[in-house]
């Protein structure tokens, strides 16, 4: 039996074509879920082996919800990650084809596609609504499933061709270099392609509430490992307004060094909890691999 993978569903999803990337249908069951929590949950109680949700894209940055639903709902490990391209495509019923965008009366879309694509929706759809679902092809599926009604949805050229859309405007997204990073998550392993770029190890750092100067304690951990870090994003702790938890990606595998730099950190009163140390593939190398 294929091991099992949930994803941001339904198919035609960003994260569908990031999933299917990192790990190929010949050896892989991919199973649809309806939003990223509940990819993470069904993963978490092991409904599913591995799970795979967006965490960054340049234009827009962090998935919150991925990042928060991974702080303070689940506990499963990073396992991999996927940097893929995106080009975001307006599109709507073909019963509506012949609609001007000024008459368009709603866009659907994620929130993510809608903010990466602002400066154009701003121009070109200034009479429309904007209704927020919980992934791009849901927008798109919603679309189909309204034949009488003036939506658009925003989207993948997958979305595009598995719902059967007119394409009205093709790359609306407002800057042209746009990647999001997918992670796979799971509590067990699985080395779906055999090579990969680089490791990485994320971690999430609490700092002590009453020592000035932790976080730079925190980074000189580091430095003194040399030890480079790709990514430092903050996010509330949700208990008290000002205080942070501190997601810090390591440009490092589970190497003795980090080992070294993390146990430094520690002895600082900071909270370490280890997020995973995975590989990072590259779209281009693993396509059709
Ligand atoms: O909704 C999707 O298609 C997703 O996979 C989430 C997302 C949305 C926008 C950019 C990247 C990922």
């Amino acid at each position: 039996m294929n091991e099992s993978v949930a994803y941001l569903g339904p198919r035609g999803t960003f994260t569908y074509e990031a999933a299917r990337s990192l790990f190929p249908e010949e050896g892989y069951q991919l199973v649809p879920c309806d939003s990223i929590p509940d990819v993470l949950t069904a993963v978490d109680q092991g409904e599913f082996l591995y799970g795979v949700v967006p965490v960054e894209n340049a234009i827009e940055g962090s998935v919150t919800l991925t990042l928060d639903w991974l702080v303070h709902h689940v506990q499963v490990p990073i396992t991999g990650e996927l940097v893929y391209p995106i080009a975001q495509h307006l599109m709507i019923h073909p019963n509506q084809r012949e609609l001007p965008l000024t008459e368009v009366k709603r866009i659907l879309s994620h929130p993510q596609a809608v903010a990466q694509c602002s400066g154009f929706l701003r121009e070109h759809l200034p009479n429309a609504t904007i209704t927020y679902v919980d992934s791009t092809a849901d927008a798109a599926r919603k679309v189909r499933d309204h034949a009488d009604e003036s939506w658009v949805a925003i989207g993948s050229s997958t979305a595009h061709q598995l719902y059967g859309l007119e394409m009205v405007a093709e790359s609306i997204q407002d800057y042209h270099n746009n990647f999001t990073r997918f992670i796979a998550v799971g509590k067990s392993w699985t080395h779906p392609h055999s090579s990969w770029e680089h490791q990485k190890t994320s971690i999430l750092v609490s700092l002590p509430s009453d020592y000035p100067g932790a976080l730079h304690q925190v980074l000189q951990s580091f430095v003194k490992e040399k030890i480079n870090l790709s990514r430092i994003e903050s996010r509330p702790t949700k208990k008290k307004l000002g205080t942070y938890y501190f997601f810090i990606d390591i440009e490092e595998g589970n190497h003795p060094r980090m080992k070294k730099a993390i146990a430094d950190v520690e002895s600082w009163g900071c909270q370490v909890r280890q997020m995973g140390s995975y590989p990072c593939y590259d779209y281009r190398k693993i396509k059709g691999s």
